[in-house]
């Protein structure tokens, strides 16, 4: 069973400008029992090819994942709203990821440790199976890139669901493996939302979940997971901290704080959206920031020059509204943005765009800086001292990433070392190159995505111990 067959549509529309684009079929119990079954076909198959000839594989399907970049870019602006520009570069990501673990497959093995009288023992890195993948809508191609390159070079099968909301680019995903060369139903699709993610997350044959998406819904998956004792890798939510010093470089840092907040409509995990600027420079910065993001250019998300396009769906696109509303009601000032925009161009009239907004006099207890808005907000915040700044930058329950715009090198790895997030970027933000891994502490989640370390979360250690003498009889 391959589902992406069933859906080959031409698309002339963003979903987020509020057309239907296109319906898709739920997968239900009977579908998802389909593609397990499949999946645990292929993956007898699969698994017993060595790792140089499974990269082979992966690495044949990178090339054509970008061959086709533009193709797929085109199609994820359509299924996301997100700027072609941007789509692009996830794209690239995508296949540099491919490329990343199709590199590493042939080199994956065990130790060999030798013990008294000549025996030993060896490990067997081995596959976990048929692993699901259960996708956010942010970076549709990009999560089951992520999630599916290093579970098939491990030797695992993967299910995957994307979120409802974009369900379409994953199946040229699923369409490029099979060209590539895996075994049918190696990787697959499903469709639906919480009833199907919670079907394959319950299944008996699934043996890995890796999720990414909300903290609540990465709740109820870890539960599901451990009534079958199931391994996950959880990739959630952020409410991360950007700290600017006053001896940073100004203009790297205001470049830096919009890339930490204005990418995909704001919509991104590790966004860095509680900026907090040292007294010294806070007016220079602020007024330099609310200049930058004036001159975002929203849009329709195909054109080339467009930096913003809409947001996933009206109910989000209120949800985000009502933060900023409720932002200014408990005291915060909006400097710019922060309103519904209607663009001029009939096309765009039904889509979901807001205006990039900067608030500031923001406190540490107001809703805006403690939640998760998943939109285009950035809240400044004021601070003296390092020790000061590094106890609030922390007081979250989140901690997926962080930020520090210092010339001064000491400071900017002691405060690296003291921030309480899987990632840390020193004098930049956002960069997540495939090498290095991705991933959160504290409620953002645990296991990584990227880097070596990924191999671990999708495969198991097999002790082997070998006698070399006789059996010593005890009884
Ligand atoms: N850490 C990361 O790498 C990362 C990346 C992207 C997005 N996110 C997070 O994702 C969230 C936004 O994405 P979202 O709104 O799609 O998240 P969501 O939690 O609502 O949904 C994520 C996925 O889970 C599925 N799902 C929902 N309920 C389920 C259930 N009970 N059982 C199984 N599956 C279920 C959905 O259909 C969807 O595919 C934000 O919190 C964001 O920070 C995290």
């Amino acid at each position: 069973m391959s589902a992406w067959q069933l859906c080959e549509v031409t698309l002339p529309f963003p979903v987020s400008l509020g057309r239907v684009i296109a319906t898709v079929t739920c997968s239900g119990e009977k579908e998802v029992n389909l593609a397990v079954q499949d999946a645990k076909a292929a993956f007898k198959i699969w698994s017993k090819k060595s790792g140089l000839e499974r990269g082979q594989i992966l690495f044949e399907a990178a090339r054509m994942i970008r061959e086709r970049t533009e193709e797929i870019a085109i199609m994820e602006t359509i299924n996301n709203g997100k700027s072609i520009f941007e789509a692009r570069d996830d794209i690239k990501t995508s296949w540099q990821c491919l490329e990343f673990f199709a590199g590493l497959a042939g080199s994956m093995a065990g130790e060999h440790i030798q013990l008294p009288g000549g025996s030993f023992g060896y490990t067997r890195r081995e596959p976990l199976g048929v692993c699901v993948g259960i996708g956010a809508w942010n970076y549709p191609f990009q999560i089951a890139s992520w999630k599916s390159a290093p579970a098939l070079a491990c030797g695992n099968a993967m299910i995957f669901k994307p979120s409802p909301f974009t369900p379409l680019s994953v199946l040229l995903l699923a369409e490029i493996y099979t060209e590539a060369g895996v075994p049918p139903g190696l990787f697959n699709v499903v469709q639906g939302g919480a009833a199907t993610g919670q079907l394959l997350c319950q299944h008996h044959d699934v043996a890995k979940v890796s999720f990414t998406g909300s903290v609540p819904t990465g709740t109820k998956i870890i539960e599901m997971a451990a009534k079958g004792i199931k391994p996950v890798t959880l990739e959630l939510g952020g409410k991360s901290p950007l700290i600017i010093f006053s001896d940073c470089d100004l203009e790297n840092a205001v470049k830096g704080a919009l890339i930490a907040n204005f990418l995909t409509q704001g919509e991104v995990c590790c966004n860095g959206t509680r900026v907090f600027v040292q007294k010294e420079i806070l007016d220079k910065f602020t007024e330099q920031v609310v200049k930058a993001t004036q001159r975002i250019k929203i849009g329709d998300p195909l054109l080339e020059d467009t930096r913003m396009g809409p947001l996933i769906n009206r109910p989000h696109l209120e949800r985000v509204l009502g933060f900023v509303k409720q932002a200014k009601e408990q005291g915060a000032k909006v400097l710019c943005g922060g309103d519904l925009h209607v663009p001029r161009d009939p096309k765009l009239k039904g889509g979901y765009y807001m205006t990039p907004c900067v608030l500031t006099d923001c406190k540490d207890d107001m809703t805006c800086v403690k939640e998760e808005i998943f939109g285009p907000v950035m809240s400044i915040l004021s601070f003296d001292t390092e020790a000061e700044v590094l106890e609030r930058a922390n007081n979250t329950t989140f901690g997926l990433a962080s930020g520090v715009f210092t010339r001064d090198v000491q400071r900017a790895h002691r405060v690296a070392a003291e921030l309480q997030a899987g990632v840390c970027c020193i004098n930049n933000y956002n960069i997540n190159p495939v090498e290095l891994p991705f991933g959160g502490y504290k409620k953002s989640g645990f296991g990584r995505e990227n880097g070596r370390v990924t191999v671990e979360c999708y495969s198991q250690l097999k002790t082997v111990y070998v006698e070399m003498g006789d059996v010593e009889s005890v009884f």
